[in-house]
């Protein structure tokens, strides 16, 4: 396949079809845009992992925090209820002593926030003092701290469920047993904190529309919730599966599963105390907590997907003027290819003989000139078959000038078989005169290659009746020299031939005469 041939598939293809390089330019443009979108994709899922796992880290944290927050609160309370006690077990509880007491439970209440009221209770069930400017009077022995107290010898702080005062307020009991000194049941300290401490400060938390917040028993039971209902206190939780799978076995930890309530994905982190048998859970929407991350990725990907587009429109304008560019160097090299034949043609017209399709005089002038050259360098023959056609004049006069050229082209057939090597050349000298350029041949196989010519010629058998053998023939002059510096030209090879010739016409014609036969007879001579 030829340079210029490989140039036009490349750039134009098959008729109709498209051209490869513009192929191959769209699917360069394609992997441009799924490159794009890929790393976009892979962008985004690795900036959602992050968000999700920033979550949970700050989830983590922050159930820490409020579990901490609870055990502060707790304790700050129990390290009350443990004073009263130890000041009770040194000094009773003496009608001298109550006022002191009150006093002291009073300020306790008014110094923590989280206290609403402190108590301390007989074993009956009724307050003997308290933080209240009137003492208490209804009767606790129903109540479950109450109960838990008087049946368990623990003395340890005791976190029962909430319970709703008088006045309809929740509150959350921290207690502690109060022993007589023979270890029987003497009553009850208490503290009753407002659930409000809690859920005030849980407010604080930006956990969302759909996040949660439960502060509950180890046991199961809800205390604080936020969203805060009434209706969820004291709910059982030991059938939410994030409890019984997962609160109830580890100190701590964090779960991602579908909420029993709507079936979304909530990320859940949770955590027990450290001191009292309490534990905190943190849940938020997964979707809420994605919310942000979604409009970045829309924004990314809305910023990617118009940056394709201005690529597509540019690629586009840019592939139309590739595709014009190459039809239009296609078109160049089809004229370039066209003007390369025309040229061609006009070479071979300008050195070809119309008449009889050999070469013309001028062609082999130049050939006869480099083969010349070549022989002189290569110290090789050079040879030259000169024919000249035998009666010719009268065949004209007899035939005409018509049926004379037919039979000079039919003649110019026979002689353009003769050249078989590289450098051979069959030419029309002029008139009814034809040569054959013969390189690197020697005078005696030039002369065998003239007489099968003039047999072939004499073998044609073309009738003519002015001729004695009644047929055309050919009269055949060869010569060769070995050319050198001092004494040969190339005339000089065409004028021996042209001797060698005259001598053919005069042995009768239809005759091969060699140069060397000249030269005998001129020294003969
Ligand atoms: N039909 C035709 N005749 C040509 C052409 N070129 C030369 N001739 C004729 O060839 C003839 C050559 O004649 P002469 O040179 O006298 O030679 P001859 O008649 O062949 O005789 P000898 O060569 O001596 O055998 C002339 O009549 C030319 O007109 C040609 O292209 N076509």
């Amino acid at each position: 396949m030829t340079v210029i041939r490989r140039l036009k598939n490349l750039s134009t293809g098959n008729a109709g079809e498209t051209p490869p390089i513009v192929f191959r330019a769209k699917i360069f443009f394609f992997l441009v845009c799924l490159s794009l979108l890929s790393v976009d994709g892979w962008q985004a899922w690795k900036n959602r992992t992050v968000q999700l796992r920033d979550t949970e880290t700050t989830m983590v944290n922050m159930a820490r925090a409020l579990a901490q927050h609870g055990d502060d609160t707790l304790k700050a309370a129990d390290l009350i209820l443990s004073g009263v006690i130890e000041l009770m077990a040194a000094d009773g509880l003496t009608e001298k002593m109550k006022p002191r007491l009150h006093q002291l439970l009073k300020s306790r209440v008014a110094e923590l926030p989280q206290l609403a009221g402190l108590f301390v209770l007989n074993a009956d069930g009724y307050a003997m003092v308290d933080s209240n400017e009137v003492l208490f009077s209804n009767n606790v022995n129903d109540r479950n701290y109450f109960q838990y107290h008087r049946d368990h010898a623990d003395l340890g702080p005791y976190v029962g469920p909430l319970v709703k005062n008088p006045a309809g307020a929740w509150r959350l009991t921290v207690s502690r047993r109060i022993n007589n000194p023979d270890g029987s049941f003497g009553g009850v300290v208490l503290a009753a904190i407002d659930i409000d401490y809690f859920r005030n400060f849980y407010n604080t938390f930006n956990i969302g529309e759909s996040g949660l917040i439960i502060l509950g028993l180890n046991n199961g039971t809800l205390l604080v919730r936020r969203p805060f209902f009434d209706k969820y206190v004291g709910s059982d939780l030991r059938k939410v599966p994030i409890f019984r799978d997962y609160v109830t076995k580890n100190h701590d930890g964090t779960h991602t599963a579908p909420s029993t309530v709507d079936g979304k994905d909530k990320i859940n982190a949770y955590r027990h105390f450290n001191q009292f048998p309490m534990f905190i859970a943190i849940a938020l929407s997964k979707d809420e907590v994605l919310d942000g991350w979604i409009d970045d990725t829309l924004r990314h990907t809305a910023a990617i997907l118009i940056l394709i587009l201005i690529l597509a429109v540019l690629g586009n304008w840019l592939l139309s003027q590739i595709k014009l560019r190459l039809e239009t160097e296609a078109k160049l090299v089809i004229a370039h290819d066209n003007l390369d034949q025309l040229n061609k043609h006009l070479q071979n017209l300008a050195l070809e003989d119309g008449l009889t399709g050999l070469a013309n005089r001028r062609h082999f002038d130049i050939a006869l000139n480099e083969e010349f050259a070549r022989a002189l360098r290569n110290r090789e023959t050079l040879g030259l078959i000169m024919i000249d056609v035998d009666w010719f004049k009268q065949y004209n006069d007899i035939y005409g000038h018509r049926a004379g050229d037919d039979s000079l082209r039919r003649i110019a057939d026979m002689i353009k078989a003769v050249p078989q090597r590289t450098g051979d050349l069959a030419a029309r000298y002029g008139g009814e005169e034809m040569v054959v350029l013969l390189p690197q041949t020697t005078l005696e196989s030039a002369a065998i290659i003239a007489e099968r010519l003039r047999a072939d010629i004499a073998a044609l058998d073309i009738q003519h009746a002015a001729s004695p053998l009644t047929i055309v023939t050919i009269s055949v002059g060869v010569a060769v020299i070995r050319p050198s510096l001092q004494s040969d030209t190339p005339d000089q090879l065409v004028e021996e031939a042209d001797r060698a010739l005259y001598i053919a016409k005069a042995k009768g014609r239809n005759n091969v005469a060699r140069s060397d036969e000249v030269k005998t007879e001129t020294s003969l001579s």
